[in-house]
């Protein structure tokens, strides 16, 4: 997946939050958006993923070399986010299934496998709401990791993570970005090291 951003910006109220982006994300690349706390990233992401529409420019979709439609762009990404929630009444193994009634697995992935990745087997059964935060995201992460999309998006990826987490996170996300557009909006650099390509936002002010 390619995604082409002509002259984005953005504005809440009189404020521009950004504007002027012009950008191409290749899905041979991986990519960090990079600012300060506020300044923002989660906005890009949010117009990027097409839950946010721009002020300003054009946004373009291009997947093997067919144009696909804005509002078709979401059945093409796998993300993960602290405003996405979880199901809370869910069991994690419902949770799972339901997740993956909407998307497939990557090749080589099922349901074993996921649980063996969050190595959280005896909790099966356990309410999603009676899960750690660090817990809640690491099924975010997983869930986004394993679903067979050709983007993958992360904000702020190892909030709750504890330092054991983070290097579960690095070396799973190593491996589920490969042939796959990765976008992480972060402002630590232990959660971008493997990302090639920078956009700093703040260049758009
Ligand atoms: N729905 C909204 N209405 C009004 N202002 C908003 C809205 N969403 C975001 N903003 C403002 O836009 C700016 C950018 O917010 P954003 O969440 O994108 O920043 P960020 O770089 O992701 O920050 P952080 O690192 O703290 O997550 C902030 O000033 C925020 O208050």
């Amino acid at each position: 997946m390619n995604i082409i951003l002509e002259n984005i910006g953005r504005r809440f109220n009189r404020e521009w939050i950004f504007k002027g982006v012009d950008y191409s994300f290749n899905h041979t690349d991986r990519y960090a958006i990079l600012g300060p706390n506020g300044s923002g990233k989660s906005t890009l992401l949010q117009i990027l993923n097409g839950s946010l529409t721009p002020s300003a420019g054009t946004i373009k979709y291009n997947y093997n070399g067919q144009i696909i439609e804005e509002d078709k762009a979401f059945g093409y990404l796998s993300m993960a986010a602290p405003y996405l929630e979880l199901i809370e009444e869910f069991s994690l193994n419902e949770m799972v299934d339901f997740h993956f009634k909407f998307k497939s697995y990557r090749v080589g992935m099922d349901k074993t496998a996921v649980a063996e990745i969050l190595n959280l087997s005896g909790s099966k059964n356990k309410l999603i709401k009676y899960f750690s935060s660090g817990m809640k995201q690491r099924l975010k992460l997983t869930l986004a990791f394993c679903s067979d999309t050709p983007m993958l998006m992360l904000d702020e990826p190892t909030s709750n993570l504890d330092t054991q987490g983070i290097d579960w996170y690095l070396s799973l996300v190593e491996k589920f970005s490969v042939n796959r557009l990765t976008i992480v909006c972060s402002n630590q650099e232990h959660e971008y090291g493997f990302c090639n390509k920078f956009l700093d936002i703040t260049d758009y002010k």
